[in-house]
């Protein structure tokens, strides 16, 4: 199977080895810039250093710093009392990975072979999703019986749900090829030619990071999605002609967290638009089990089940404890992980028991604290939690919207009563009325 991945890793910033991740402080801007005591001279080149986490959850530390500050909102990894979490103090470093720990976004080390190790191959080993795999399903019977492409299909949702491992999970159940890749590494023209051009009959072209795609790169997708043909305008000037090639027929498979980012004339050309949702706690558990497995781990099912619960209804992350848990049972000589044994490990990384990390709960406090639980809107909650606005909704609330911590109304967002309890506040009783 060819896989192209233009992913590139990112440093990792929760390594206490790595001589460019220094404590912060905070300047009187509010901001956080490098300890002029702990500064080192190839630091103060790049200073202002100031960016741990890009609102992907990717560490932006390094020497790309600046370049991704430009580009991108920012968010600095604080623990629960607003100190930085990227000090040398072993309590901060276990807050700073807790909070990577619980980010849907794949990490450095997740995107290697024993990764792939861990994908489902068939729609069968696939848990859960249900309507997904039933539509899927269908439309891989009725292709195959015309000995025909699959539609092309527009995959959204949440980071970490099993996009990528769908459209793998497509090529093979067509006995095709999957060639992966994500619109930044499509920025020429030539880029998206290429990879057009060298398609086999049927193959699946897997493209990440859809709504990314530039105007040119995107305008190329058209007719070869809709025709199975690519224009090209060769020579320049007067002397410019366009030539028509014609293409394989191909499948394409588009993924995005951001389906509202997609143009409409793109959105228009997929067959198949189909949202992934949050895995419900028996599905995680599933997951839980058969990684166990995979990677020859003894779990009982109560905790396969913890793990599961503080998973934030994503496999990603729920394979990220399972990996964890297994660390700490094997250092600390402990054998088969069962439910106080997978509790107690998941404690000690900071684990939430409902999976919510710390600016999860910061979100719910100030809402809590600041607005009486609200309704308050998105931009103020922006304000007063310096979080970027889109970086809230985009990766915070859907996950509190799901597990019902939170809710989305006309005049705002407003803190349930399940939110006010789980964080030790008792809800005053005019909140059910609010609802
Ligand atoms: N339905 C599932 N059953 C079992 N494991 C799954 C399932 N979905 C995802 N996984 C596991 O979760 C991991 C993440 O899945 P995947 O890479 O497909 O997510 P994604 O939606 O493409 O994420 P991103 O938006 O970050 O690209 C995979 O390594 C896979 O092992
Ligand atoms: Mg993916």
């Amino acid at each position: 199977m060819a896989i192209i991945s233009s992913k590139q890793p990112t440093p990792d910033a929760d390594d206490p080895a790595r001589d460019d991740v220094l404590p912060l402080e905070t300047a009187n801007d509010g901001r956080k810039e490098l300890s002029a005591k702990t500064r080192t001279r190839k630091q103060e080149q790049q200073l202002p250093l100031k960016i741990i986490e890009d609102a992907t959850g990717n560490d932006a530390t390094g020497t790309d710093a600046r370049k991704q500050e430009q580009q991108l909102p920012l968010k600095i990894i604080e623990d629960a009392t607003g100190n930085d979490a990227t000090g040398t103090d072993d309590s901060n470093i276990k807050l700073a990975r807790s909070a990577s720990l619980l980010q849907p976004n794949s990490q450095p080390e997740e995107r290697g072979k024993q990764e792939e190790r861990l994908r489902p191959q068939r729609l069968a080993e696939y848990v859960g999703q249900k309507d997904l795999k039933e539509i899927l399903d269908i439309a891989i019977r009725a292709a195959k019986a015309r000995h025909e492409t699959l539609d092309h299909l527009l995959l959204y949702g949440p980071p970490g749900l099993g996009k990528t491992t769908m459209s793998l999970i497509l090529a093979t159940e067509m006995g095709v090829n999957c060639k992966i890749t994500s619109a930044p590494a499509l920025e020429r023209p030539k880029d998206i030619v290429g990879l057009l051009v060298n398609l086999q009959p049927g193959d699946v072209l897997f493209i990440d990071e859809i709504h990314r795609l530039n105007k040119v790169s995107e305008e190329l997708l058209y007719p070869a999605m809709e025709d199975f043909r690519v224009d090209l305008t060769i020579g320049q000037g007067s002397s410019a002609r366009t030539r028509s090639l014609k293409l394989q027929p191909f499948t394409l498979v588009g993924a995005t967290t951001r389906v509202g980012a997609l143009t409409s004339p793109l959105r228009d050309r997929f067959g198949l638009i189909q949202r992934l949702r949050f895995y419900e706690l028996d599905e995680l558990t599933q997951i839980v089990l058969r990684t166990a497995k995979l990677l020859a781990t003894a779990v009982t099912s109560e905790g396969a089940t913890e793990i599961a619960r503080r998973a934030r209804g994503t496999p990603r992350v729920a394979n990220r404890l399972l990996k964890r848990v297994r660390d700490y049972v094997q250092v600390k000589e402990m054998g088969t992980i069962d439910q106080p044994i997978a509790a107690e490990a998941l404690e000690r990384f900071n684990v939430d028991p409902c999976g919510l990390d710390w600016t999860d709960r910061r979100l719910l406090t100030v809402m809590i604290e600041h607005f009486g639980g609200g309704p308050v809107g998105l931009e103020t909650m922006a304000a007063v939690t310096g979080e970027d606005a889109q970086t809230i909704e985009e990766v915070y609330e859907p996950y509190l919207l799901q597990i019902g911590y939170l809710n989305r109304t006309s005049r705002g967002r407003i803190a349930t009563p399940a939110a006010w309890k789980h964080l030790g506040y008792t809800p005053p009783s005019n909140q059910l009325s609010m609802l």
